[in-house]
């Protein structure tokens, strides 16, 4: 059996489809929808990402503003350039790109941000909202995944998913979405600290590999006809390296690659939370 490929590069494309004829409406009544980034240091992996990006507010027709600091900037100049992003009306929404170096605190630097224009949906203000079911911007790759899921008719409902690792930008805050009422999935959360990671993992109908271990999930861990989602990205010899081992393909039902799978909608979802704010501004 080959798995059905779930095509993160064609989704993204129907997506910035129907985001650039909105941008145009918002345009027509005069809003104006600005992306920002502020990029710490000079990591060749974070520096494509925010490039990409940019790329994609000109492709969509939305303005970007960007910010690139050193290194070894201190704590209290990436919030006093947090605080001019707060207050630049140019910029209706903008994201800190994650890792930052490990001398910066980034939970104080998330928390700094106005929850107003947060693009990532990562402030604690706003994952808040999501726990208490209010309206708030996403996550973006686990917004992604989501998408892709329903795009491929990958039944949710009632589906077990695993989720392996427990970062902030997709294992923690995934299942926050999977297991709202619209989604109705139940979720169970493996980390580093997981007892026989592939006993939970062979239980799943769907897996969301996020663990950054180049191919950790091993043909042998997934149940026939599972849907397997490759979200991890760890660089070996400078190219990238996703969780999830290629036999996979041969046991799995569906899969979602790594590059080509969620990545795209990262970015896809990113401007959809600047384009939805404005709309929800104008309205
Ligand atoms: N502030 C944030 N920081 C980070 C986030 C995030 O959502 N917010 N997520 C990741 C990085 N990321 C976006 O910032 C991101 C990751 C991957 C992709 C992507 O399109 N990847 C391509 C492959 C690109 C390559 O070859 O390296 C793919 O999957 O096809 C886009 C965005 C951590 N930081």
């Amino acid at each position: 059996m080959t798995a059905t490929r779930l095509d993160g590069k064609a989704t993204r494309d129907e997506l910035f489809h129907d985001l650039a004829a909105r941008v145009e409406v918002l345009e027509s009544r005069g809003i104006q929808p600005g992306l920002g980034t502020i990029l710490v240091g000079d990591d060749p992996g974070s520096a494509a990402y925010v490039r990409g990006k940019h790329a994609d507010c000109a492709r969509v027709g939305i303005a970007s503003i960007r910010r690139d600091l050193p290194a070894d900037i201190s704590q209290e100049k990436l919030h006093a350039t947090i605080d001019e992003l707060n207050a630049d009306p140019a910029c209706t929404g903008y994201i800190v790109q994650l890792p930052l170096p490990k001398h910066l605190d980034e939970n104080a630097a998330l928390e700094r941000i106005d929850p107003d224009k947060d693009a990532d949906g990562l402030h604690p203000i706003n994952l808040g909202r999501l726990v208490l079911g209010k309206e708030a911007p996403l996550p973006c790759t686990p917004r992604g995944i989501v998408h892709l899921l329903r795009r491929y008719d990958v039944p949710i409902a009632g589906a077990h998913v695993v989720v392996v690792g427990r970062g902030i930008t997709v294992g923690r805050p995934i299942g926050l979405l999977l297991t709202r009422r619209s989604e109705n999935a139940t979720v169970t959360l493996c980390h580093t600290g997981t007892r026989d990671l592939a006993a939970h993992v062979r239980q799943a109908d769907i897996v969301i590999a996020a663990a950054g271990v180049p191919g950790i999930i091993t043909a042998d861990m997934v149940k026939p006809g599972a849907a397997v989602l490759d979200v991890g990205v760890s660089r070996v010899e400078g190219k990238l390296a996703g969780d999830v081992a290629p036999e996979v393909w041969d046991t799995a039902g569906h899969v979602s690659p790594n590059p080509g799978g969620v990545g795209p909608l990262t970015r896809a979802f990113l401007i959809a939370n600047v384009v939805e704010r404005a709309e929800r501004q104008q309205a």
